[in-house]
């Protein structure tokens, strides 16, 4: 029998009031999705389709109007979600770091909550970094608005794993970075990732990210989940959106094929 899922969605539904009196919006509609321990999944979807509401309904961030959701084997709606969220890590799309706390005070935090003692959240902080790949002496006591981009993601990614969680999701992590950087923190999250025996769902806008990085990619629409899968199996899935979304990367790939010489090739 397969191990039982890490993250289990059955059903769900999450509906918003409008606020203006029109109808509500749908924006989680029946979803079962299930995520199996050590996997690494890619939530794909255009704006609005419901995608960071997924994401938020797993550490009850919001709750869900219908349906189950089960983490760990436990139904959510019965754990405190305090307990829950330090059970799970939490990436920012834009690093949602506290601007007014340094690198090793934000990546300290939740192991502070927790009452950790001052020298085991320092050497946690260092570990962390090392983790991350940020130089320890350069960084520890930087405040985010003196950080790049890619190394404030660096920073959202240690503070995220500080509690040694068995779950990381990420909403749109890498999104607004350059593809160079993007490339090298994608690379570097999958390494973690596999090194660490993390469950990882990550959200984003591009399929080929989607591709490269995750196992297993859940394609959403409207709310709904259209299709799920390896990207050979989506690519048999038939279904016309599914489909339009893995024209780009495929044509890229073959453009890139004949205009892009190999190196040496030249
Ligand atoms: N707190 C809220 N109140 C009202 N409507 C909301 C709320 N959160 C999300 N929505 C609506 O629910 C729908 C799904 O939103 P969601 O943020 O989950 O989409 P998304 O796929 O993550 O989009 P994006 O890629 O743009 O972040 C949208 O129509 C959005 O306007």
């Amino acid at each position: 029998m397969p191990p039982p899922p890490l993250i289990a969605f059955a059903h769900v539904g999450k509906s918003f009031a409008d606020g203006r009196g029109a109808q509500p919006v749908r924006a989680v509609d029946d979803v079962s999705l299930e995520v199996a321990a050590g996997e690494f999944l890619a939530i794909v979807g255009g704006s609005g389709s419901g995608k960071t509401t997924l994401l938020r309904l797993a550490n009850r961030l919001i709750d869900a109007d219908e349906g189950t959701i089960t983490v760990e084997g436990e139904d959510i709606s019965s754990v405190d979600p305090i307990q829950l969220r330090r059970r799970i890590g939490y990436v920012f799309q834009s690093g949602g770091l506290f601007p007014h706390i340094s690198v090793a005070g934000n990546i300290g935090i939740t192991p502070k909550l927790q009452g950790t003692p001052a020298p085991e959240i320092a050497a946690r902080v260092d570990e962390l970094l090392d983790l991350v790949r940020l130089d320890r002496a350069l960084y520890r006591d930087r405040f985010p608005h003196e950080l790049s981009g890619g190394q404030r993601q660096r920073v959202g990614v240690a503070r995220a794993l500080a509690a040694k969680p068995r779950i990381v999701l990420m909403d749109e992590p890498f999104g607004a970075l350059d593809p160079l950087t993007r490339d090298a923190l994608g690379d570097d999250f999958r390494d973690l990732h596999r090194k660490l025996g993390l469950t990882t769902v990550m959200i984003t806008h591009d399929m080929t990210e989607a591709i490269l990085l995750a196992d297993r990619i859940a394609v959403m629409r409207a709310g709904r989940l259209l299709a799920q899968g390896t990207p050979a199996q989506l690519a048999g899935s038939g279904d016309a959106y599914v489909s339009e979304l893995l024209r780009t990367p495929r044509r890229q790939a073959e453009r890139l094929n004949v205009l892009l010489p190999r190196d040496g090739a030249a």
